[in-house]
């Protein structure tokens, strides 16, 4: 019996930097060794975490990005593990030049220009005919903060305001006194800190702002452009100043695609794009019915005017007949009941649906879950296919390396080796 890993060092648990020397916080005696990058002595709080001495920092690195410079607000941990991903940004250092904190922009090099948008403040139009599935853009984060900076404020059924902090523990808030209103207080140091020790902060105060006068202005940028995502198994928020002129589309011709080994976030065109066609992304899950956008959307604090929510009502009900029709099928056929012919025939529609719909960017999720359900019915061959389609359309518009990818990979392995063993047997 084993009662010990036979190889603990390989094993993923041990993995987290806790002995490195690229783990330091505002006690550390130096932070200037070789191998950092940060700029400026972490300032640290205990108080953003409900577990007992559990640190947030702010970690700047003002040389970043050709001294565009970048602030992170998170944990000690979480900031050693970026400090290899920092680096990996020198490889782009040609994809970096048209950072200037000039507010509209066009360089001959670039598919694309920065220009206003009657009615939306900025956006970006492709300057020449883009093809489907060309990245766009290459953006570098200028901040990126874990959701701990970002308390939510919750009502029960009997109306008590309750704080929802990262782990999902809830704490009523004393009477009278507004969580947000303390959120703001208490994060307003750190966004300061954060954008004082930032190489370049016009880049990030030219970008717009939703509620003015609330919150620190950094805060309120973040809130307003940047994207949820997801960094050393962290929730955060990441705010790329150029990527962030994409003004929203429901029915989007682009993608933002992370990439957690160099923390960039491209634009991937998901269509063809004609030259002086606005280039847009969706800020909200795709694929949704207008009422559930609209309301989506009122998070964002803006009216949606994109072609889609400004469309003739005809068109917009049968476009969302098809998105409940599609959400139909998609609990149908996973439903343990569902008899293999209903199962094909589904997907068939399905397939039609999401092609009228243009939901390209979900393909992947979607085929994914068709190979388990193909494979649970005894169908590796179509498992197979639906798998095979899943990973290129994953591979395409999200993190290679991310998880998606991975598990997708190692679900072909499982559906090939069944594959070769029935061939094996049969033959
Ligand atoms: C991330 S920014 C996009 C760039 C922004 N237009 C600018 O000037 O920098 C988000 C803001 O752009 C505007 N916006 C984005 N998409 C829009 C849309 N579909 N309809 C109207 N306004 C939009 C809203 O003011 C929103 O708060």
């Amino acid at each position: 019996l084993q009662t010990t890993c036979p190889n603990p060092l390989l094993s993923p648990l041990y993995a987290a930097p806790k002995q490195s020397p690229l783990l330091v916080d505002d006690e550390s005696d130096s932070f200037d060794i070789p191998n950092l990058p940060w700029t400026h002595q972490p300032l640290c709080s205990t108080s953003f975490s409900d577990i007992p001495g559990e640190k947030f920092c702010v970690f700047s690195s003002a040389s970043y990005n050709l001294g565009a410079g970048v602030s992170f607000l998170t944990t000690p941990e979480t900031a050693a593990g970026l400090v290899v991903a920092i680096d990996r940004a020198a490889d782009h250092w040609l994809e970096r030049r048209h950072f200037k904190p000039q507010e509209e922009f066009q360089h001959p090099d670039l598919p694309y220009a920065i220009i206003s948008i009657p009615g939306k403040g900025k956006g970006v139009i492709a300057t020449r005919k883009i093809s489907r599935f060309e990245t766009i853009m290459r953006a570098f984060p200028a901040v990126i903060a874990d959701n701990a900076f970002f308390p939510r404020e919750e009502e029960d059924e009997a109306g008590v305001k309750f704080k929802v902090t990262e782990g999902g523990t809830r704490k009523a808030t004393p009477a009278g006194e507004s969580v947000r209103a303390r959120g703001f207080v208490k994060g307003r140091k750190y966004y300061q800190r954060a954008l004082e020790q930032m190489g370049d902060r016009q880049r990030v105060l030219n970008l717009a702002r939703s509620r003015k006068g609330e919150m620190h202005v950094l805060e309120d940028v973040i809130r307003t452009n940047a994207f949820g995502m997801t960094v050393n198994g962290r929730d955060c928020k990441g705010l790329y100043p150029e990527i962030a002129r994409m003004n929203h589309a429901c029915d989007p011709n682009a993608f933002p695609r992370f990439t957690s080994n160099d923390l960039v976030m491209s634009a991937v065109a998901t269509r063809d794009i004609m030259p002086g066609e606005e280039i847009t992304i969706s800020y909200i899950p795709l694929g949704m019915p207008t009422s559930y956008r609209a309301k989506s959307l009122g998070n964002w604090h803006f009216n949606c005017t994109c072609a889609l929510c400004t469309a003739p009502a005809e068109a917009r009900e049968a476009s969302d007949s098809r998105r409940e029709r599609l959400m139909e099928l998609f609990y149908a056929m996973q439903d343990s009941e569902t008899q293999y012919d209903a199962l094909v025939d589904w997907t068939r529609e399905f397939i039609e649906l999401a092609q009228v719909e243009r939901l390209i960017t979900k393909i992947g999720e979607y085929y994914q879950v068709f190979m388990k359900l193909y494979y649970d019915k005894g169908d590796p061959e179509s498992a197979k296919k639906y798998g095979e389609a899943a990973l290129y359309f994953a591979e395409i518009f999200s993190d290679t390396e991310g998880g998606f990818c991975t598990s997708l990979r190692e679900d072909l392995q499982v559906v090939e080796k069944v594959l070769a063993e029935s061939k094996a047997k049969s033959g």
